[in-house]
């Protein structure tokens, strides 16, 4: 069992033949055994990350009236500004405020017959007195998704898959994910949920955190570890549809954020890579993939391998007050 998060430096990916086997290794024990690392050498600078921070920052010091504005109350797409106490986790309030920002699509909305999942396609909502945060924010998710896709072909690799296995399924229309999150602190109540425990929806997540910590990742024995900020890394994990892909080899990991302390603040930026909406996630071949042990059965979350299928369970439990609002049809449908 582990005390700590392994680190990993990507870079050694690209150092020859000796230092890659040795970084696959790692990356393989790190992913199947924790689900979680730290990852440096990603390439992305420092001042990358601070213009990111400071965007941010400026985002949440807008007044409350213009972060209303983008609400994603007003967003079919569940996209736009969530405000404290309006996002739910293992059916508990977070206290956290956000912004979910997506690829910037055309609405995509579903003729009658095709999937409801399609409804996550669709335009950002954006701050009209901060303009800089679009082309930051994008041009962010462009420079996360090539890490990612690099990290993915080197984690498929590292369990004797076919690096490229995945490829068609990210193909054109990958549905890639930025959040920008603020924890203000301890709730009035004293709970202390940041975010309450849970696994992320898609392939692999790529988490930029600030100084402060409350990042927990659950070890799977009842006890947790603590993923105490690295300057310069990301915090990476792994989601649902990896576990599908492996057929429960790798797993998806419980992570929650514990609240900071009194009215300190905590700033964080996960970014997930995700397929395209309607692909279906076939086993990946690997050495000893019949002996895997199956995907975790856990009948209040069920694992979809239609990835939009999977997303959207997670988008209308955790923002039940935009799926009243937009989507009744699919809470009572089902997805
Ligand atoms: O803020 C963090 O450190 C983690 C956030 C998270 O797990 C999520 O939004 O899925
Ligand atoms: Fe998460």
């Amino acid at each position: 069992m582990i005390n700590e998060l392994p680190v990993l430096d990507l870079s050694a990916a690209s150092a020859g033949a000796e230092a890659r086997a040795r970084f696959r290794e790692a990356l393989h024990s790190a992913a199947r055994d924790v689900g979680f690392f730290q990852l440096t050498g990603h390439g992305i600078t420092a001042e990358e990350t601070a213009a990111l921070m400071r965007v941010m920052r400026d985002f949440f010091a807008l007044p409350e009236a213009e972060r209303l504005a983008i609400s994603n109350l007003n967003s079919p797409h569940f996209r736009g500004y969530t405000r404290i106490g309006d996002e739910r986790t293992g059916g508990s309030q977070d206290w956290r405020d956000q912004l979910d920002i997506g690829a910037e699509r055309e609405a995509h909305v579903p003729a009658p017959g095709e999937p409801g999942y399609w409804w996550l396609d669709g335009p950002n909502q954006w701050p009209a007195a901060l303009p800089e945060l679009r082309t930051t924010a994008l041009s962010w998710i462009d420079r996360l998704s090539e890490v990612a896709r690099r990290l993915l072909h080197e984690l498929l690799a590292s369990i004797g898959a076919p690096e490229d296995f995945y490829d068609d399924a990210f193909a054109d229309r990958p549905h890639l994910h930025l959040k920008l999150v603020r924890y203000p602190g301890t709730a009035p109540d004293g709970a202390g949920q940041g975010v309450g425990w849970h696994k992320d929806y898609g392939f692999l997540t790529l988490l930029l955190q600030d100084s402060v910590g409350g990042l927990q990742v659950d070890r799977g024995d009842g006890s947790y570890i603590d993923v105490p900020p690295l300057p310069g890394a990301f915090v990476v994990n792994l989601g649902e549809l990896l576990e599908v892909a492996t057929n429960g080899y790798l797993k998806a990991t419980n992570h929650r954020v514990v609240s900071p302390a009194g009215s300190r603040e905590r700033f964080s930026v996960p970014f997930f890579f995700n397929p395209r909406l309607d692909a279906r996630i076939e086993s990946v071949p690997f050495p000893h993939a019949d002996r895997a042990p199956g995907v975790t059965q856990d009948a209040t979350n069920p694992l979809f391998a239609e990835y939009g299928r999977n997303e959207i369970k997670g988008w209308l439990r955790a923002h039940p007050a935009v799926a009243r609002r937009h989507h009744a049809d699919l809470l009572t449908a089902g997805v």
